[in-house]
């Protein structure tokens, strides 16, 4: 058994490297039973659990198996939880609770666990008296002592009496005892508008646990956003970092704590799970170092690659689709200008679009479909990129070696598209021999201007971790929208220079049967600086362009004032068009589907239009699905 009361940091001696904070995850993060959750959790380099007592009670382990379990694994059990309903009631039912405090004592001691949490009461029992909660808490905190025990006092955003952080701080330090602290839950402070500044000036010692979950902003009842909606930091709209290091100012040094209620992660592969939580720690640790703790040594990521662009995007094709998509390609002005050495793989480019057709990717694959399988970015140093990537968890490929191939370092993304990050040289290109093509005719295209992605629905979060963590991305914002075949949520990301962006979307629910695959398409989007100029190219070339309704233009008209010659010349080229609130214009026009799920968008953006037109993917989904009904 530990000690009751773990001692207030000591200042360390000035050449004292310092120690690092533990990391922990709670069990009802992670799908499965005990055995699947702590195999998860030690898999993936946690340090501790919070172990949940629902996961104890429907174990076939006694908690002293789960200690040994736990200690085989190399995981301390860092708390107990939760102890519910507990402060401010009548006499009798404090008799009561503290018989069955009692009980979970006994617990904590078989597991060799010393913090039990306490969350603030919702039950009709409790009163409104906050003397009354800091009088039996101190009892809690006594009989807890005298077992070696710590009681973490937790105030639930939708506590009867108790909601927030503060008020729950104002009890602990009123009952004053050692053995009393607060367990502060990022979720729960901020969800709610109390300022956490103050947290700061908690006195060092008295915040016993940190439990950390992000959530997206969601306007509803807090209970229900708490317990279907958290995700792991970074995923989220919270500002952890800046959450955490105020709660390092107050000189916390215990672990940092993943408590996710997440109703994806519930049912997912536990281990993958743990990785994806791994991340966001790591992730955010990296955010903490300027705090002023020179007792703690925070563990640093290789800096962010510094990208310059897309080197190119590969697709998967086979005998049926690569003839295919070689027509397209054509079609939109691109020349087949080099051939693999080694490999059935083909180069085709225009000004500084890239795309390779790779018939050797071994991907479970309908036959006849073609599929984004990579993408390269250009970075001056791949290996620090990769070097972070494996710091972050993320599965880091065998690099590709054949006779006079270059290496290309490469990372697999959560969907399995492998991302390489090639050297901005262009090295890679001695891969290709040239093939002497004539460039045939150009459509001025000048460049790659976005991936989009369609995310399978259990991924969707872990690969937006993915991106921003291990590419380092910032999100642009996030649209939903109602299309033909369902909600879509569309989030894009970019680096710092606007150099690479993508576009992960998703159907915001997991679809059934009925949904047809027009609705989990991927593309490759070009830029020109002459829309018109472009679309009459593509004309001239033969390219199958997107027929878009009549009824579109119709409105256009209607919501942006659009003079009718503008909108003519956008109808003739099935050209669509929106507008930012800063007057940012984009002009874009698509392609049909290929290959069971490719299309091309070529687009042109003004005056700074920073998003990706999600305004107008339902007409684009809806004129996609008419394409297929006309094909069948
Ligand atoms: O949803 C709950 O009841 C619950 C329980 C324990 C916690 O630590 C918490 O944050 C929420
Ligand atoms: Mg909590």
């Amino acid at each position: 058994m530990t000690n009751s009361h773990r001692p207030v940091p000591t200042p360390p001696r000035p050449t004292d490297p310092g120690r690092e904070l533990r990391r922990s995850v709670a069990t009802v993060c992670l799908s499965g039973t005990l055995g699947d959750k702590l195999a998860a959790a030690a898999a993936a380099g946690f340090d501790g659990i919070e172990l949940f007592e629902n996961d104890l009670v429907v174990s076939a382990w006694s908690p002293a198996e789960v200690r040994a379990r736990c200690a085989d694994l190399g995981l301390t059990v860092e708390l107990y939880q939760p102890f519910r309903d507990f402060e401010a009631v009548p006499a009798d039912l404090l008799r009561a609770n503290l018989t069955r405090a009692e009980h979970k004592f006994d617990v904590l001691a078989d597991l060799g666990a010393d913090t039990l949490l306490v969350c603030s009461s919702v039950a009709p029992a409790a009163v409104d008296d906050d003397a009354l909660a800091a009088e039996q808490l101190r009892l809690l905190a006594d009989r807890a002592a005298a077992r070696g025990i710590r009681i973490a006092y937790e105030a639930l955003a939708w506590g009867r009496h108790v909601s927030t952080w503060d008020h729950a701080w104002r009890i602990v330090d009123r009952a004053d005892h050692p053995a009393l602290g607060i367990c502060l839950d990022s979720f729960h402070v901020l969800s709610r508008e109390v300022d956490p500044a103050g947290i700061a000036g908690i006195p060092p010692g008295k915040i016993f646990f940190l439990q950390l979950a992000d959530a997206p902003h969601l306007r509803m009842d807090v209970l229900q956003w708490s317990r279907h909606h958290r995700l792991f930091p970074g995923q989220g709209a919270f500002d952890l970092a800046g959450f955490v290091r105020l709660v390092l100012s107050a000189g916390y040094a215990g672990p940092l704590s993943l408590e996710v209620f997440n109703d994806v992660f519930r049912q997912s592969d536990p281990a993958r799970t743990a990785v994806d939580a791994m991340r966001s720690l790591v992730h955010l640790e990296d955010g903490l170092h300027q705090a002023e703790r020179p007792d703690l040594r925070f563990r640093r990521l290789p800096a962010a690659p510094g990208l310059t662009g897309y080197a190119f995007t590969e697709f998967a094709v086979d005998g049926r689709s690569g003839p295919v998509l070689q027509d397209v390609l054509r079609g939109l002005g691109f020349t087949h200008t080099g051939q693999h050495r080694s490999k059935p793989v083909q180069l085709w480019e225009q000004g500084d679009c890239r795309v390779v057709l790779n018939s050797a990717v071994t991907r479970p694959q309908a036959s006849g479909t073609a599929a984004i399988s990579a993408f390269a970015l250009t970075t001056a140093d791949p290996h620090r990129g990769v070097d972070r990537a494996g710091a972050l968890h993320a599965p880091v490929l065998p690099r590709r070696r054949g006779p006079a191939e270059a290496e290309l370092a490469a990372v697999a993304a959560p969907d399995g598209t492998s991302v390489f990050l090639a050297e901005p040289d262009d090295g890679w290109r001695a891969d290709f021999l040239p093939t002497g093509n004539e460039v045939a005719g150009e459509a001025g295209l000048v460049g790659t201007d976005h991936l989009g992605l369609t995310q399978p629905f259990d991924h969707f979060d872990e690969a937006g971790l993915f991106y921003r963590s291990v590419l380092g991305l910032r999100r642009l914002g996030t649209e939903e929208y109602a299309a033909p075949f369902g909600l879509m949520r569309s989030r894009g990301f970019t680096d710092p220079d606007r150099t690479v962006r993508l576009a992960l979307t998703v159907a915001v629910l997991r679809r059934g049967d009925w949904a047809p695959s027009v609705a989990d398409p991927q593309h490759v989007a070009f830029g020109t600086d002459d829309i018109f100029g472009t679309a009459a190219a593509l004309d001239r070339l033969g390219a199958d362009t997107l027929k878009i309704s009549d009824n579109y233009y119709a409105d256009l008209v209607a919501r942006f004032g659009l003079d009718e010659e503008t909108v003519a010349r956008l109808r003739r080229y099935g050209i669509l068009y929106d507008r930012d609130p800063g007057g940012g214009e984009l002009l874009h026009l698509y392609t049909p589907v290929y290959g069971g799920r490719i299309f091309f968008e070529v687009l042109q953006r003004r005056a700074g239009y920073d998003g990706f037109g999600d305004a107008n993917a339902p007409v684009r989904m809806a004129a996609h699905r008419h394409q297929r009904l006309a094909e069948t």
